[in-house]
């Protein structure tokens, strides 16, 4: 158990959620709680409706049935409770955009054109600002034009956009998208220490799970209309995904990591492609997984419900 349990909150509360585009249900009853603290990976193939569950905690798609609030209250788009890392890499902007003013715009619910500020407020928004650059590792590039940066540096500074007004819940949608490897790990641990030191709950879409699997608390793995939630260890094994594809599905451990692979024969009848997956990995593998070194079992336990 963590020191700070007892103090814990649910953030975000989805109950017997159900989402259906005409006649195909993309999930149903789903129950899903997170507390602050907790970070989230949701996997599943194309399509399968990770983008659409973010959707619904944005406030931007309602639930057929169900429930869901976000700490403690009802969804609302533009909430500032939330901050929100979305799929897209590049940022639609001029040239000349600093990458501090895509900052100060987190600042003031992701709307351009702040009222300009002065004397000890004009100071103190710069302060704030400051901070979040620099505790993205940004700094060296805060006054560069946002045109200029690479992939890995401008998913800092959308962090920190989306950091920007204290959330209680960062929701990301493949984040780690376009980045090399090395990028993937530092944003993956930031925002892992961002939830540790602020208590943020994370919700983070991804189809590469390999440099978030050292922070998981929970894995919510939707395929077919169907999900599996739980610790890593529990949902990532070959017994659960193939009852949940209702396919053979192997959970294979290789230098560390896990690899899920699937028979390439076995996509036919399934709610969903497993095809879609394996196009990730390029070589049949599912998702590459994770590195049991860095997992405290105890420490996950905390959050089973
Ligand atoms: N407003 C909508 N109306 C009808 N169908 C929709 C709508 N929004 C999404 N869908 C469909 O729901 C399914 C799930 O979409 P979603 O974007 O949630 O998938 P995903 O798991 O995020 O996929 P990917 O990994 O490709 O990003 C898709 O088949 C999509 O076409």
């Amino acid at each position: 158990m963590r020191e700070a349990d007892s103090q814990r909150k649910a953030v975000v509360e989805l109950e017997k959620a159900t989402l259906a585009f005409g006649d195909r249900t993309l999930w149903s009853d789903l129950d899903l709680i997170i507390e602050s603290g907790q970070f989230v990976a949701v996997l599943g193939a194309n399509g399968a409706g990770k983008t659409s569950l973010l959707k619904v905690l944005l406030g931007e798609q309602s639930l057929n049935s169900g429930t869901v609030r976000i700490a403690g209250s009802p969804v609302r788009r533009g909430s500032d409770v939330v901050g929100y890392v979305p799929q897209r890499v590049g940022i639609d902007s001029g040239v000349m955009v600093k990458a501090r003013d895509v900052v100060r715009m987190g600042l003031d619910g992701h709307r351009w054109g702040l009222p300009v500020q002065f004397g000890a407020k004009r100071r103190a928004m710069r302060r704030t600002i400051d901070e979040m650059l620099a505790a993205v590792g940004a700094t060296a590039f805060a006054d560069a034009p946002v045109s200029m940066l690479s992939g890995g540096e401008l998913q800092r500074i959308r962090i920190a956009e989306a950091l920007a007004c204290d959330p209680d819940l960062l929701i990301c949608d493949e984040p780690l998208a376009a980045l090399d490897l090395r990028h993937q790990q530092e944003v993956a641990a930031l925002i892992d220490r961002r939830r540790r030191e602020h208590d943020t709950a994370v919700i983070f879409v991804t189809h590469e799970i390999n440099p978030i699997l050292p922070y998981v608390d929970q894995v919510l793995y939707l395929a077919g209309g169907r999900f599996r939630l739980g610790p890593p260890d529990e949902v990532m094994t070959s017994a659960s995904l193939s009852a949940l594809y209702d396919a053979p599905v192997d959970v294979i451990s290789a230098h560390g990591r896990l690899v899920v692979v699937a028979a390439n024969d076995m996509t036919a009848g399934l709610p969903q492609s497993l095809d879609d997956h394996a196009a990730h990995s390029g070589d049949g593998a599912l998702h590459g997984l994770h590195d049991h070194g860095h997992h405290d079992p105890a420490d996950r336990s905390a959050w089973r419900r």
